[in-house]
């Protein structure tokens, strides 16, 4: 279910003077077909509002956004890193609390949706299908963020900040994504921000070197990345530090734990569970 943090009544009754002002815009007379109109919208927005409006009382309140009813007393940690970080590793590990839902990437529907592969298509002509591609991932991202769960903790792979401020800036600003793309994709993501609550609390950051995600990356041989230089990943590298570490690109949803992730697997999951209880008494924002 759905809501407007923070609307209440004042939100409604704004909203009801607004409309006839909407109408004599139009019609200054007031004939009688906007005033008919006029009325079928206040009913409208009366009967949605009754039926879904919820004054957000929980933790994560930002008013005058949209938010899932339910979701505002869960923590949300989000894993970031470049690719072959060990994201994906280090959710699995954490699968196995049952106070933990963790949602990895969902790159199984960027290799195919309904039949096209766009991350294949990126990764061949990024000027082409870098726009389709990132468009995308935003709206999957998006869906990851609102996905309602059961468990009181989410630990969510990435998030659509990342997506914008890593992977499109970088697209932009190596040249391969035209300024009307980034322009359109920057107006979305503006939107959904400044509309909808994607609350975080904790963003956790796997430092790995671009040279140890190489490695993984040709181990794990993933079929369309077969083609990603290091200099690729030296950029995506460069983007997250200065984010995330330097923090000094843009704004930071949630304090960031950063963890070294340069070591073999063993050593990562003992520093997992090393970091498990700063990573859960992250507060709720
Ligand atoms: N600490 C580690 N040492 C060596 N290999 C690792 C380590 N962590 C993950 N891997 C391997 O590296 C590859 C990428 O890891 P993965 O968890 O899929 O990264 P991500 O989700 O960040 O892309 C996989 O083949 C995985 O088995
Ligand atoms: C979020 C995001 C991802 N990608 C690409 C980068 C990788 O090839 C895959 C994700 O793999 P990972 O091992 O989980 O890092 O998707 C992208 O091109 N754009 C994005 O916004």
């Amino acid at each position: 279910m759905w809501g407007i943090a923070g609307a209440g009544r004042a939100g409604v009754s704004l909203l009801f003077r607004r409309v006839p002002r909407l109408v004599s815009a139009h019609c200054a007379a007031g004939c009688n077909i906007c005033l008919r109109v006029a009325a079928g919208v206040q009913t409208w927005v009366q009967t949605w509002f009754q039926s879904r409006a919820y004054v957000r009382t929980g933790p994560h309140q930002t008013p005058g956004k949209l938010m899932r009813i339910g979701e505002e007393k869960k923590m949300v940690i989000c894993i970031e890193g470049n690719i072959a970080s060990g994201k994906t590793t280090c959710l699995e590990y954490f699968s196995k609390s049952s106070n933990i839902e963790v949602l990895t990437e969902p790159v199984s529907k960027w290799r195919n949706v309904r039949g096209h592969n766009p991350l294949a298509l990126m990764y061949q002509d990024p000027e082409r299908w870098g726009i389709t591609l990132q468009t995308y991932i935003q709206l999957t991202l998006l869906d990851r963020h609102l996905s309602s769960i059961s468990a009181p903790v989410r630990m969510m792979e990435r998030s659509i900040f990342s997506a914008k401020y890593i992977f499109v800036e970088n697209l932009f600003r190596s040249g391969k994504m035209p300024e009307v793309d980034f322009a359109v994709l920057s107006e979305w993501f503006d939107w959904i921000t400044t509309n909808i609550s994607l609350p975080v609390d904790l963003i956790v950051y796997l430092h790995t070197s671009p040279q140890t995600c190489h490695e993984r990356l040709k181990h794990r041989c993933r079929e369309e990345e077969k083609v990603i230089p290091l200099e690729y990943l030296e950029s995506i590298h460069q983007l997250y530090e200065d984010w995330l570490i330097k923090q000094t690109s843009f704004p930071l949803p949630a304090p960031v734990l950063v963890i070294p992730a340069d070591h073999d697997l063993k050593t990562m999951l003992h520093l997992y569970e090393e970091n498990r209880d700063k990573i859960l008494a992250a507060p709720c924002v």
